[in-house]
């Protein structure tokens, strides 16, 4: 049983080999969570997905967004958008997990899951406009959810669970040589947002 924050050790690798996932668990308290949880329900543009997937056009059931400090061009599933401006929250959560991590971002996708019917299906955050190796910091907020990495080769599995309020990250060569996902989650019927704070370079 966890009774205080302290048990979680931040220095873990969870990962066996082959890169980096640092968990530090919940970085907001409950109140500080909540907060956050519905700033980002309603002040975030979010946009169901287009993506082109063997020359057919879908829609995603999640919701999705993308902000950063310069209009950045960003593609992602075949689909290009344009980075919006930093909204306050944003920008306290970023200098947050900058402090938490002692990694910098100047962009963040987000994802907005609204129940357990919607996941994301097992791929790696490997795009060339990423720094290559560079950290991804991933704050959690609303239903807990089961997150899982699987290496390219061996398929070995690591599996986890992403609190309300809690901080991920992920570096070194983990984009090489695992994948991750988000399962669907059956039960879950409370919403799920997502922030994956990323480095572009340009
Ligand atoms: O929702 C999550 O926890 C993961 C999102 C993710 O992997 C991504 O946006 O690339
Ligand atoms: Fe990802």
């Amino acid at each position: 049983m966890k009774l205080f924050e302290s048990d979680i050790d931040k220095e873990r690798n969870w990962l066996p080999e082959g890169g980096i996932v640092y968990y530090y668990g919940r970085v907001l308290n409950q109140q500080q969570s909540d907060h956050y949880l519905k700033v980002l329900l309603s002040d975030i543009e979010w946009r169901n997905d287009e993506a082109i997937i063997f020359g057919k056009k879908l829609i995603t059931k999640r919701k999705v967004a993308w902000y950063g400090e310069q209009p950045f061009e960003y593609s992602y599933s075949n689909v290009t958008k344009h980075a919006l401006p930093w909204t306050d929250a944003l920008l306290e959560l970023k200098l947050l997990i900058e402090r938490e991590s002692g990694e910098t971002y100047n962009s963040c996708l987000l994802n907005l899951y609204h129940n357990g019917d919607e996941g994301m299906a097992w791929h790696s955050d490997g795009e060339k406009d990423l720094k290559k190796d560079g950290a991804i910091g991933s704050l959690s907020f609303g239903a807990e959810r089961k997150f899982a990495f699987r290496h390219k080769q061996t398929k070995e599995k690591v599996d986890m669970y992403l609190e309300h309020g809690s901080l991920l990250v992920m570096k070194g060569t983990t984009q090489t040589h695992w994948l991750h996902r988000l399962p669907p989650a059956k039960k879950v019927s409370e919403p799920r947002v997502n922030l994956t704070f990323r480095t572009i370079v340009t």
